[in-house]
C-alpha cells in the first residue's frame, strides 16, 4: 500500500515510518510512505502558502495553487490511481470499518491542513473523500493523517506477526476488549482471574468472550445496538448482568 500526506509537517508524519508496528510495515515493503510540502511548490519570495479569509474572520486559509501542485505530483509519483482524502472536523467520523475501507484502497494521498483549514475550491477540485478523527480540533491534520496511517498499517497482511493481537483487536468484532493480564499473578492484593491460570482453553475463550460482552454492555451500549447477538452470546451477556447487577 502506498500512501501520500501533502503536509506542511513532513518530519512529524515522518515519525511513524520510524518506528513501531508502522515503521516494521515500511520496512517490509508493506506501506510505502512520501510526504509532499506544499511550501515546495510556491512561486513567491515568501513561500506564501496561506492567505486572509475572504469574507473576514480570524486566522488564515491554505491557498489552493501550492495544495493543489503538491496532490498533482503526488498522483504523478506512481501509476496507481490514488484516493485523495482531506482530513477535517467536517468529516466521517473514522471507525474500524472506516479504517478497513481506506485499508484497502491500493493508493491514499492524505492532505494534512493547518490554519483555519483549506480552501474549499481544492476540495472541490481533488479530494475524494472526507475523514474526522473525532469531533475536536486540532493544530493540523497531521496527527489526523498519523492516526490512519498507523491503522491502516495494523490491517495489512504480514503487518503483524502472530505476536500481536490483531485479529482480537476489539472494534475487529464490534465489542469492546477484554481485560488482559501478565505476570506477577498478584499485585497489591489484586490477583489474576483464577480461569486464565487454569490452562482451560474452552473456559477461558468462554471467559473473555463473557468479559468482551459485559464491558461493551457497561460501556458502550451504543455499539451493543448494531449487533445482531448469537443465542451464545446472549447467554455470556445475561450471565454477566446477573454477576454485575449493581
Ligand atoms: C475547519 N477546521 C478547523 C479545519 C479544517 C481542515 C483541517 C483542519 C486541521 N485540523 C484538524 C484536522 C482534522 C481533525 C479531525 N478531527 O480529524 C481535527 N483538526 C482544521
Amino acid at each position: 500500500m502506498r500512501i501520500d500526506v501533502v503536509t506542511l509537517f513532513p518530519d512529524l508524519v515522518n515519525c511513524v515510518a520510524g518506528c513501531g508496528i508502522t515503521g516494521r510495515a515500511v520496512e517490509r515493503g508493506l506501506l510505502a510512505l512520501h510526504c509532499w510540502n506544499p511550501r515546495d511548490y510556491t512561486e513567491d519570495r515568501h513561500r506564501t502558502v496561506d492567505d486572509r479569509p475572504y469574507g473576514g474572520g480570524p486566522g488564515m486559509v491554505m491557498k489552493v495553487e501550492p495544495l493543489r501542485r503538491a496532490v498533482h505530483d503526488a498522483r504523478g509519483a506512481a501509476q496507481v490511481p490514488a484516493t485523495v482524502v482531506n482530513l477535517s472536523p467536517q468529516g466521517r467520523r473514522l471507525d474500524q470499518a472506516g479504517v478497513r475501507h481506506l485499508a484497502s484502497r491500493p493508493r491514499l494521498i492524505l492532505i494534512a491542513g493547518r490554519y483555519e483549514g483549506i480552501d474549499e475550491r481544492l476540495v472541490e477540485l481533488e479530494v475524494d473523500e472526507e475523514w474526522s478523527i473525532g469531533d475536536y480540533i486540532l493544530s493540523g491534520g497531521e496527527l489526523a493523517a498519523m492516526v490512519v496511517i498507523d491503522a491502516c498499517a495494523r490491517l495489512l497482511p504480514g503487518a503483524l506477526g502472530d505476536e500481536d493481537s490483531a485479529e482480537q483487536d476489539s472494534f475487529t468484532d464490534g465489542l469492546l476488549d477484554c481485560p488482559h493480564y501478565t505476570r506477577p499473578e498478584v499485585i497489591e492484593g489484586l490477583a489474576v482471574p483464577q480461569v486464565l491460570l487454569g490452562g482451560h482453553h474452552g473456559e477461558i475463550e468462554r471467559w473473555r468472550r463473557k468479559q468482551a460482552l459485559g464491558r461493551t454492555w457497561e460501556r458502550r451500549p451504543d455499539l451493543l445496538e448494531k449487533l445482531e447477538l448469537s443465542e451464545a452470546d446472549e447467554r455470556l451477556l445475561e450471565e454477566y448482568r446477573r454477576e454485575h447487577a449493581p
